[in-house]
């Protein structure tokens, strides 16, 4: 039987013309010369390569060697470069000269596709916020009063924003011996003791990157989210909540989850996932008017996330389910003159759904490690050395069809000696 074109896709997959992921990638005959490529089926285009040879109008940008200049450039041309694209790889007149740019997935390397600038982290999934403030402040409030005002977040470690595939080294810190962690430190002096953590968890997220850039002292508002986000990441948040609880108060994460962060290696233009637009969930309080967006388009976005640890699902997170929207986010995120720059990431916080397994977390999984997980062959509290955890999702596309999200995965590597 003749092999099937790397430009003939079965019907409906999920990286098929609807979709279209902008990535940066290396071959192994040129492992250091790093190209922007865009993902279609199980192959990689060469995307500079072919803007070279089609002379378009945007061989820099997509001959660059990660996407920032491509992100900088503003809606109106990511819109052009992804109608050009799209023509390269689906109209015959193109097929002699680009099938021979398509690049077997198997065959090359996928590296962070931007250069991350600022990274904050958001915790808006009401699921969430209320087991995480049940387990954590079991004698407290679960949410805080401010929660429904506006979308909490905190600012974490762009440096350590690492690509899907990068081995995780679990983190070394000081935290109350086990006995001590499943409660709240005590007034009566605890003792923290330097080691492993021995609570390591993921964070199933949804990251937004920040294409064009903002203006110091100038708002972006609600109505400025499809002109500076250029597009989705599946993004882990590894938490280390034994670190996490002894360290975060009163001012938050911080080394709990700076040590590592999992992004996708393929961006999904947010042009792509518009069939998945869909409203989010109704409001409790009035929302003051920068955040107000009963009458704006629905901002919510209905993408199905599945989370795998070691091959078996384990959860199954609806984005759709998230209380604040990523519009919201990055309308509060810039309200107090904050200004954006290009590859600024901002992550959505812990996608949990109502049901148990609709869970981002092995905190609310396990519920702090006190009810065990079953998998197949095995039962987990928290994460051992050696466990892989992949987030995958998938969004409705056009005519039925799906977008899928480039995977974001890693694997636990023990602590160094
Ligand atoms: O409730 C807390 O103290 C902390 C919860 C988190 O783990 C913070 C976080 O990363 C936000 C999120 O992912 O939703
Ligand atoms: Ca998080
Ligand atoms: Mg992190």
């Amino acid at each position: 039987m003749p092999q099937r074109s790397p430009l003939d896709l079965p019907e409906g997959d999920p990286f098929g013309p609807h979709n279209l992921p902008y990535g940066v990638f290396t071959t192994p005959h040129a492992p250091h010369l790093r190209k922007i490529g865009v993902r279609y089926g199980n192959h990689v285009l060469d995307a500079g390569a072919a803007a070279a040879a089609a002379a378009s109008p945007h061989a820099e940008q997509l001959g660059a060697d990660t996407l920032n200049p491509l992100m900088a450039a503003g809606r109106p041309v990511w819109q052009a470069v992804r109608a050009e694209v799209l023509g390269w790889l689906t109209d015959p007149a193109h097929r002699s000269i680009i099938e021979p740019l398509m690049h077997p997935l198997p065959t090359v390397a996928l590296h962070l596709p931007f250069e991350v600038a600022d990274y904050a982290d958001f915790y808006a999934s009401e699921h969430h916020a209320t087991n995480a403030g049940r387990i954590f402040r079991p004698d407290g409030e679960a949410l805080s009063p401010n929660w429904k005002h506006m979308p909490i977040g905190y600012h974490g470690r762009a440096g350590t924003l690492l690509v899907s595939g990068t081995p995780i080294v679990r983190p070394q810190g000081q935290h109350l011996p086990p006995a001590d962690t499943s409660a709240p430190p005590h007034a009566s002096s605890p003792t923290p003791v330097f080691g492993p953590s021995l609570r390591l968890d993921f964070e199933a997220e949804v990251a937004f990157v920040v294409g064009a850039p903002s203006t110091v002292n100038t708002p972006v508002g609600l109505s400025g989210f499809h002109d500076h986000v250029f597009g989705v990441c599946l993004l882990n948040d590894w938490s280390a909540r034994d670190i996490q609880a002894w360290e975060y108060r009163p001012l938050g994460p911080f080394l709990g989850k700076s040590f590592a962060t999992s992004l996708a290696a393929w961006v999904t233009p947010l042009e792509a996932l518009t069939a998945a637009r869909t409203s989010p969930p109704a409001r409790d309080v009035p929302l003051l008017p920068y955040l107000d967006d009963s009458a704006a388009e629905p901002g919510g976005l209905d993408l199905r996330l599945e989370v795998a640890l070691n091959g078996h699902t384990v959860s199954r997170p609806p984005f759709s389910a998230m209380y604040w929207t990523a519009a919201q986010q990055l309308a509060h995120l810039t309200v107090n003159g904050a200004s954006l720059r290009t590859g600024d990431v901002f992550a959505s916080g812990t996608v949990s759904g109502p049901r148990p397994d609709e869970l981002g977390c092995l905190l609310e999984l396990t519920w702090g490690g006190r009810q065990p997980l079953r998998l197949p062959d095995s039962t987990r509290t928290f994460l051992e050395d050696g466990d892989e955890v992949t987030i995958t999702a998938w969004a409705p596309g056009p005519q039925g069809v799906r977008i899928g999200l480039g995977e974001v995965t890693g694997q636990v590597v023990p602590a160094t000696p």
